[in-house]
């Protein structure tokens, strides 16, 4: 009978691993390449006992469960999984230009179409999430790979939820990209929801642009800038992406401007040209 397209059960003989591409906290990452269909992948290889001392398999499990039921082009895709009696090893999408903060870091900043571009790519990739009301919540050119064809794809679920999220949640990393309503533990549970990720969004648009964080600074500056929402935008920022920033970077997380209207925004409208556009601007330009 025909062999089924996805087996059920994976295992490591089905894999030849080529060379390391990176290590996350708690994994190394591999290229490779799956024997029978040829098909290339990224295999992130997770140690038990480091996951045990580290107390976060509950976060892998979550990882996985979450990860795995999500199918979308700009969020990196965890086709399955399986372990051995030391390692758990996880199926991921290969993403061929690697990872965005290199990039970033590379060029310094990204000019304003190719941060209007990654901003709206973001955009389908949240308002996706939020419809299956999955909460990333740790946003972060850190988190984000760039595919063969340079769009991005959300990696790194490790601290998404399902929302409504009122668990106590112990953050480690930077600070620079959690929202004033993570910061102030209430005094009941932390209670917050998708809108923490449209503040991160507002964070990323602003590194993309100015090349650093906008409340970059001691770990206790950080804190006091972000729940005072104290920022400044440099002046080579347009004025379209600087209004953006400001409607994402509100202290109030409803005020917050939603994901329909980011993708509606000015800024993003001007440099996202949709395929009549393009299409008019080409058959224009051939006439000339
Ligand atoms: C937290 C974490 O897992 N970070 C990284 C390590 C590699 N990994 C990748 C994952 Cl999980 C998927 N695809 C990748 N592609 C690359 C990569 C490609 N180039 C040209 N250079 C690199 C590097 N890396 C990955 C995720």
């Amino acid at each position: 009978p025909q062999q089924p397209s996805t087996p059920r059960q994976f295992h490591l003989g089905m894999f030849e691993i080529g060379k390391p591409l990176g290590k996350g906290k708690f994994g190394r990452v591999y290229l490779a390449r799956e024997r029978s269909s040829g098909f290339v992948c990224a295999l992130k290889v997770l140690h038990k006992t480091e996951l045990q001392q580290g107390k976060v398999e509950k976060q892998v499990r979550r990882e996985i469960e979450i990860q795995s039921n999500l199918a979308h082009p700009n969020i990196l895709r965890l086709f399955g999984h399986f372990h051995d009696s030391k390692r758990i090893f996880l199926i991921l999408e290969f993403a061929g230009k690697g990872e965005l903060y290199k990039h970033l870091r590379r060029e310094q900043r990204f000019p304003e179409w190719k941060a209007a571009s990654y901003v709206a790519q973001m955009c389908a990739a949240l308002k996706y999430l939020h419809k299956k009301h999955v909460i990333h919540r740790d946003i972060k050119p850190e988190n984000i790979l760039v595919g063969i064809h340079g769009e991005i794809k959300i990696s790194d679920f490790g601290w998404s939820v399902h929302a409504p999220n009122n668990r106590r949640n112990t953050m480690c990393g930077t600070l620079d990209y959690l929202p004033p309503e993570m910061l102030k533990p209430g005094k009941d549970e932390n209670w917050y929801n998708e809108k923490v990720d449209l503040w991160s969004l507002g964070v990323l648009t602003y590194e993309f642009l100015v090349g650093e964080a906008p409340f970059e600074d001691t770990p206790s500056m950080t804190q006091k800038r972000i729940a005072r929402g104290e920022m400044t935008i440099p002046p080579f920022v347009s004025a379209e992406a600087k209004d953006l920033i400001k409607r994402l970077l509100v202290l109030d997380p409803e005020k917050r401007i939603p994901l329909h209207e980011v993708e509606q925004h000015p800024w993003i409208v001007k440099h996202c040209v949709k395929g009549e556009r393009a299409y008019n601007r080409t058959s224009a330009s051939s006439k000339e």
